[in-house]
């Protein structure tokens, strides 16, 4: 659960009932004695959505029988993510009730809109293609007196097509989506469930069939999502939606690059045994989708913050550029652009910046088998290490940005590091920060120590790019 997630100790449900009767019917006492509420009913389920809005949020809320009864908790999650989004890009400069955001299928109760809006006075739309579940947001909102921040708009097809259009550039912060589940109705009757299908909640199963159901599922609801939204890049800073399944992840991260995104990041929302995650692309490759390097004092003066503050920021832009260079070495395919103020994540599995002949002579020793562990040579002028870019199978509990999402060994991490161009007026430095691997803080000064010795030997060949730059 998310850290700021005031449900992270469970609620007292004695104190509860105390205060919003709607409760107390559903109110027994565990084996432990502690009161507690049977969530597999979804009376006891409908009734605690209710009480906990009103007493948590001074919500109101209506959820009629049948319909969806969200799960509060997990909701408070991508909302808190959300803010997380917005905080590592300063909220694009805003006041809470300047932002604006789209709840995409916001359902009968409009939960998204309404917990949005009263907790961070955000501007929101909620589109829904059922037309009961318009009538039922659309007075959950008046209800609760938000009608001049909260538009429900009722859309005949598309997923974002027909609530975007005719909107402006940055119209809107941000998209969010609890998509459709099911791929059609046996699926959404338990005794038919595979593994192939969105776990259950851990919670009683609500919902129409309507509101749980589109054809191909949820993947095929969010590919949509994804192509419309190369469409509306201009108008929206960041999308995002939730994914019931983990494994879509894989080509869901296909599908992104296919449209031409390249920066796409995914987290995880936990409640109780439910699992979901969340899932954030932006055709703005300075978007920040995962916390960017805190840019401090005490950080610049860590040992391995390479300082090239000497050096007009004009030449920054292409020394930075080089700097990437020397760091991927060869490697074309790797993205060495860094704009101003973008954050490179990069995760090395293999250590290619020792010195080849030595890596030859370790090797030799291995097959004789007079295996030595291996230190890194700091003054190497060899072969520069490659970037693989971070890899994890599993999106983990933090936020993963772009090939997170794919496939790969974790437990060989030699070093986890985030590498950022920051101006500062027309100087500049690249600072390297430390996130994680075997070879810590040794292994970032080796990198740096590298780094160096390449701009040393670069500036002074009159055959580099550097040199050239460097004399003007
Ligand atoms: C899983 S429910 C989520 C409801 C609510 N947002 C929540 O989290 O409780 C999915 C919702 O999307 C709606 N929906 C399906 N296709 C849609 C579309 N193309 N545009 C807008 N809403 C759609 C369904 O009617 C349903 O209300």
């Amino acid at each position: 659960m998310h850290v700021r997630n005031i449900y992270r100790n469970p609620p007292n449900f004695a104190e509860l009932a105390k205060k919003h009767t709607v409760i107390a019917p559903f109110l027994f006492l565990n084996s432990n004695g502690v009161p507690k509420i049977n969530f597999k009913d979804q009376q006891a389920l409908r009734a605690l959505t209710k009480a906990l809005l009103l007493e948590d949020f001074q919500l109101d809320v209506d959820i009629p029988e049948n319909v969806l009864v969200p799960t509060v908790p997990l909701r408070l999650n991508y909302i808190l993510w959300l803010e997380d989004l917005l905080s590592w890009n300063n909220g694009f400069g805003k006041a809470g009730d300047e932002v604006c955001g789209i709840d995409v299928g916001t359902g009968a109760t409009a939960i998204y809109a309404l917990l949005a809006t009263k907790k961070n006075q955000w501007r929101m739309v909620g589109s829904e293609i059922e037309p009961q579940s318009v009538m039922l947001a659309r007075s959950n909102v008046t209800r609760n007196n938000l009608e001049k921040l909260i538009q429900i708009r009722h859309v005949k097809d598309s997923v974002l097509d027909q609530v975007l259009a005719d909107s402006s550039p940055n119209q809107y912060d941000f998209t969010m989506c609890n998509p459709p589940f099911f791929g059609n109705e046996d699926e959404t009757d338990s005794g038919t469930k595979t593994k192939k299908w969105r776990p259950e909640p851990s919670g009683a199963k609500t919902g129409t069939k309507n509101e749980l159901i589109y054809a191909g599922g949820e993947l095929e609801f969010i590919f949509k999502m994804i192509e419309e939204s190369k469409k509306h890049q201009n108008s929206v800073r960041i999308f995002t939606t939730m994914v019931g399944i983990k494994r879509d992840f894989k080509e869901l991260a296909l599908k992104l690059k296919s449209v031409g995104v390249k920066n796409f990041a995914s987290t995880e929302f936990a409640q109780g045994k439910t699992m979901r995650w969340g899932l954030a692309w932006s055709f703005d490759d300075l978007i920040h989708l995962i916390p960017p390097p805190q840019v401090t004092h005490e950080f610049e003066n860590v040992p391995g913050c390479l300082n090239f503050e000497n050096y007009i920021f004009s030449h920054l832009q292409t020394l930075n550029f080089q700097c990437l260079k020397w760091i991927s070495g060869v490697d074309e395919e790797a993205d060495t652009g860094l704009e101003t103020g973008q954050t490179i994540h990069f995760i090395t599995t293999e250590n290619t910046w020792t010195g080849q002949r030595r890596r030859r002579r370790e090797m030799e020793r291995v097959r004789k088998g007079n295996a030595e562990v291996t230190t890194a040579d700091n003054n190497s002028e060899e072969p520069p290490m490659k970037i693989t870019k971070l890899s994890n199978e599993n999106p983990g509990p933090a936020s993963h940005q772009g090939e997170a999402m794919e496939a790969a060994p974790s437990n060989n991490i030699l070093l986890e590091s985030h590498v950022q161009l920051v101006r500062d007026g027309h100087r500049g430095r690249i600072n390297m920060r430390l996130l994680g691997g075997s070879l810590g803080k040794d292994g970032l000064n080796q990198i740096v120590t590298y780094l160096k010795n390449s701009y040393n030997r670069d500036a002074q060949n009159p055959s580099t790019e550097l040199y050239q730059l460097l004399k003007c």
